[in-house]
């Protein structure tokens, strides 16, 4: 006979990622998930937990290793992992997201070693409906990927699966939403990158991708199989290599947004509001140069166009604010190529036929007070490009925000050292604070992931039909007013990481009225809260690693005082125990 059946309790199925394992699980707690004996004998706290975990972290030379190791964690205690990644965000996001989830992505074949998260085939359609059933859990957001452009560095097929469980795993450390809610979904539709292919370990299909009508099909059984499984479930699309026909398609059909054209977009909307008060210069007065006219330079370029408007310009002004430079060059009407239509809309008609040189000599021409890189070129902004925008402004806006750090058009210290420590600052990928003419310096994070974990949490709990754009405009507003006066005082274009939580509720908060008041929202019954009760529903709602243990305790405890007709006594004597109050005993 079982331990459970002995105690009377019914048996249960073991999980090794919920933590059934968990050093921290009380003798009452083992004995009922049959894991008595199987652990060591110390009961230990989370501080004790988590000192072995940072210790085996540190013992890892490379961040990828680290970064294994986490994955590791994450498959075999999830709880401990999310409570791990809540207490060090700082010091493991850049472990678990960018810059070291691009090394994993590259190397996705060679260090694959559980399933994470679900893969749909081309060869797949006619049956995705059927697959979905294959997944354990109720969904509430996925972020899914044709993993065509991973961050900067290209169509790496399946391997851009890091992507979509990197992002879900900021979901839920940031916004609170619970793991098993989550969908990392990758969509193998070949590769047009031949070296995988040819690579033996590649484990997507080995075909050249599929065509973009090709891809509309599959997209549109996808999106409707999603949405009849999961009703509500939140869509995010992610390192699309062209992402405006799926945007444009589903955006007021589904519950669904791009985060590399939106989500990015109201991030940097969110900083620039602030570098703009810093600048000095009025809003009438900046002129933009951006390297890079894909989904996430014109996606950031129309939400700034959208800022402009709403200080007075008109929408002609603003839009001609803008530069762009690609790949051919300074993107004008009379270059002689057909532009994407993307671009169409920032291109100049006011060339009058000169050549594009150089960056520099652009720089010269226009006199920008902005420089912005979403070009996946490291290194572009050289010191001959920062010392011309130091020239030009006491306080230039440079933003680099290419991923990873490889190809971050600049890294923050020659930004510091070639404007004199002038720069008002943001990157992609994180870089370490400096210090400079004896104060520290340190660097605003312009990355998505301040915002879409507020836009999925607000589109969830708003049960939004869709993700208008005033509810991505409304996280970046909200984004650019959650500093606290000591990051203001302290010139700050981004709050502190480490407040990201916090952060997420207020996002989450203006997303949720931006429906409200665009009539897209069905939970009715939040529309009467005010402020502060909407904050702390959102609060409410969020998981918290922390009241996990207990809850494993509480189930059991739960089970036990049914069998035995005692359920306050032996509620309040495991939660004593696994709390770490009551000292174990058998
Ligand atoms: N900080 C953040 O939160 C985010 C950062 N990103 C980063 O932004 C970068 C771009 O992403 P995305 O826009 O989606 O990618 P795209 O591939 O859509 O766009 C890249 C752009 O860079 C241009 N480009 C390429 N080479 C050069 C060159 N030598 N000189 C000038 N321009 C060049 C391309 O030109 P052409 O059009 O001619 O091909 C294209 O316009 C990536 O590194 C990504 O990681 C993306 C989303 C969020
Ligand atoms: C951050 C992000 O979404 C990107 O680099 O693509
Ligand atoms: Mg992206």
């Amino acid at each position: 006979m079982s331990h459970s059946q002995a105690n009377g309790l019914p048996p249960r199925h073991l999980s090794t990622t919920s933590g059934d394992f968990c050093t921290a699980n009380p003798p009452e707690v083992r004995k009922y998930l049959k894991t008595y004996g199987l652990t060591p004998p110390a009961v230990e706290s989370f501080e004790v937990q988590a000192q072995r975990c940072l210790k085996l972290l540190a013992m890892k030379p490379t961040p990828i290793e680290k970064y294994q190791y986490l994955t590791h964690l994450r498959a075999t205690n999830i709880h401990l992992f999310y409570r791990l990644l809540a207490e060090n965000i700082k010091e493991l996001t850049p472990l678990i997201y960018t810059p070291t989830v691009g090394e994993a992505c590259i190397r996705w074949s060679e260090i694959y070693t559980q399933p994470e998260g679900l893969y749909l085939s081309w060869h797949d359609r006619g049956n995705l409906h059927q697959i979905l059933h294959n997944w354990p859990h109720n969904v509430e957001i996925t972020v899914l990927t044709d993993g065509s452009r991973i961050l900067g560095l290209g169509d790496l097929g399946i391997n851009g699966m890091g992507i979509p469980v990197g992002k879900l795993a900021l979901y839920t450390a940031c916004a609170g939403i619970r793991p098993e809610a989550t969908l990392p979904l990758t969509l193998d539709l070949g590769t047009n990158n031949k070296a995988l292919r040819e690579d033996p370990l590649y484990m997507g299909s080995r075909m050249p991708k599929i065509s973009a009508e090709e891809e509309r099909e599959f997209l549109d059984e996808l999106m409707a199989a999603l949405t009849d499984k999961w009703p509500g479930i939140v869509i995010q699309f992610e390192d699309f290599k062209n992402p405006f026909p799926a945007l444009e398609r589903y955006q007021d059909t589904y519950t669904m947004f791009n985060d590399d054209v939106q989500g990015t977009g109201a991030v940097i909307v969110g900083g620039f509001i602030n570098a703009v008060k810093a600048s000095g210069v009025p809003v009438k007065d900046h002129k933009a140069v951006f390297l890079g006219a894909g989904s996430a330079g014109v996606g950031v370029a129309k939400q700034i166009v959208e800022f402009f408007m709403k200080e007075g310009l008109t929408e002609e002004e603003a839009r001609r604010k803008f530069w762009f430079v690609d790949s051919n060059g300074l993107v004008t009407l009379d270059r002689g190529d057909k532009l994407a239509d993307h671009k169409v809309y920032f291109a100049r008609d006011d060339n009058n036929g000169r050549q594009y040189q150089s960056l520099a000599r652009l720089i010269e021409f226009v006199q920008p007070t902005i420089l912005m890189g979403l070009s996946t070129i490291g290194g572009a902004f050289n010191r001959d490009i920062l010392q011309k925008m130091a020239r030009l402004n006491d306080r230039p806006i440079i933003f680099p925000l290419s991923n990873p750090s490889s190809k971050s058009e600049c890294n923050f210290e020659d930004a510091v050292r070639y404007t004199e420590g002038r720069c008002l600052f943001a990157s992609g990928s994180p870089f370490p604070a400096i210090e400079f003419g004896g104060k520290t310096l340190t660097p605003g994070q312009g990355n998505n992931m301040y915002v879409f974990p507020g836009i999925g949490l607000g589109a969830i709990i708003s049960k939004a039909v869709s993700v208008t754009q005033d509810m991505i405009y409304a996280s970046a507003e909200s984004l650019s007013t959650s500093l606290n006066k000591q990051e203001i005082a302290d010139g700050w274009l981004y709050p502190d990481i480490r407040r990201i939580r916090e952060v997420s509720v207020a996002v989450t908060r203006g997303v949720v009225r931006a429906a409200q008041k665009n009539g897209v929202d069905r939970a009715i019954e939040l529309r009467n809260l005010t402020d502060e009760q909407l904050d702390a529903y959102i609060k409410e709602r969020m998981y918290n690693p922390h009241d996990e243990g207990e809850k494993v305790g509480d189930e059991v405890a739960q089970l036990m005082a049914t069998a035995s007709g005692m359920n306050g006594h032996v509620n309040g004597h495991i939660n004593g125990i696994v709390n770490g109050v009551a000292a174990a005993h058998l």
